[in-house]
């Protein structure tokens, strides 16, 4: 099985007034792929997300998934195309079960839609069931299937970030991109995060992944890019990215330690 391309992102730039963000940024991850994008605070990582995902316009760039040109005009266009993301800070609903938030996910993806599932018709109901299932299936794959009946806001701080990832996976999607996943989780929960992600990779899906955690990174990616200042600086695997001396420039610089 040849190595397939499953993201390739070409020559993105972005200006925010007079500040040029992002000059020339790109990307290209095979499929299988744990992705890592570091850099120093302001480098521009979280632009890049949000031209990726659709929420920002980009002044110029070209965007594949899975071979075919995606336009990232807007978020619902991008996770259509097969990209789903969780953010920096966790978006649930709050007041539903945790089974409901994936179930929501899941229905990104059925032929009834929203609009089936409130009318309740025959075949809806059938879908309705095969849904809860599945919804079920992916709370035991991230590890919080007891949870299923609680309300989302209830959850520990790691759980509820298992649960947005669970809810972006039942979109079914090509790619999955993480905002910061370990974003105020302790060492274990950390820990606990990295081994989660790995099944997810082994399991066959695409990971990117923005972490301001660099050891966690190293540990975890198969290939990482470096941005500061809104260039792109290094690109590789980990071990050699930790050698890179303008990695460790930028990251020893002060300026945005
Ligand atoms: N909506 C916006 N309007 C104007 N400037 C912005 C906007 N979003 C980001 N910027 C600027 O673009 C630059 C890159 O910011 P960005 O948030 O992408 O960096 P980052 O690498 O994600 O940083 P951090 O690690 O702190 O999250 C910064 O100088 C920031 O102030």
């Amino acid at each position: 099985m040849g190595e397939q391309i499953i993201l390739n992102i070409a020559n993105v730039n972005k200006r925010f007034g007079g500040l040029q963000a992002l000059t020339g940024v790109g990307i290209k991850i095979m499929r299988g792929q744990i992705y890592g994008l570091i850099g120093p605070n302001g480098a521009g990582k979280t632009t890049f997300f949000n031209v990726i995902t659709g929420l920002y316009q980009p002044d110029s760039g070209t965007f594949e998934l899975a071979g075919k040109p995606y336009s990232p005009s807007a978020p619902h266009e991008v996770a259509r195309a097969g990209i789903a993301r969780t953010f920096q800070n966790i978006r649930l609903f709050g007041d539903m079960t945790v089974l409901e938030n994936v179930m929501v996910g899941c229905h990104v993806r059925t032929h009834q839609g929203v609009f089936g599932a409130v009318f309740r018709h025959k075949a809806a109901r059938l879908e309705e069931a095969a849904i809860r299932a599945r919804a079920q299936e992916l709370l035991e794959f991230v590890g919080i299937g007891k949870f299923a009946g609680r309300t989302a806001r209830l959850l520990s701080y790691g759980d509820q970030r298992r649960l947005e990832i669970a809810r972006a996976l039942a979109t079914e999607p090509q790619l999955l991109a993480l905002d910061e996943p370990a974003a105020g989780m302790n060492a274990t929960e950390k820990l606990a995060l990295r081994e989660l992600l790995v099944k997810i990779k082994q399991s066959g899906k695409t990971v990117l992944l923005i972490e301001h955690d660099v050891k966690l990174m190293m540990g975890m990616c198969d290939r990482i890019t470096v941005l500061e200042y809104g260039k792109p600086i290094a690109e590789g695997v980990p071990a050699d990215i930790q050698k890179n001396q303008a990695v460790i420039d930028a990251y020893l610089g002060g300026a945005h330690a």
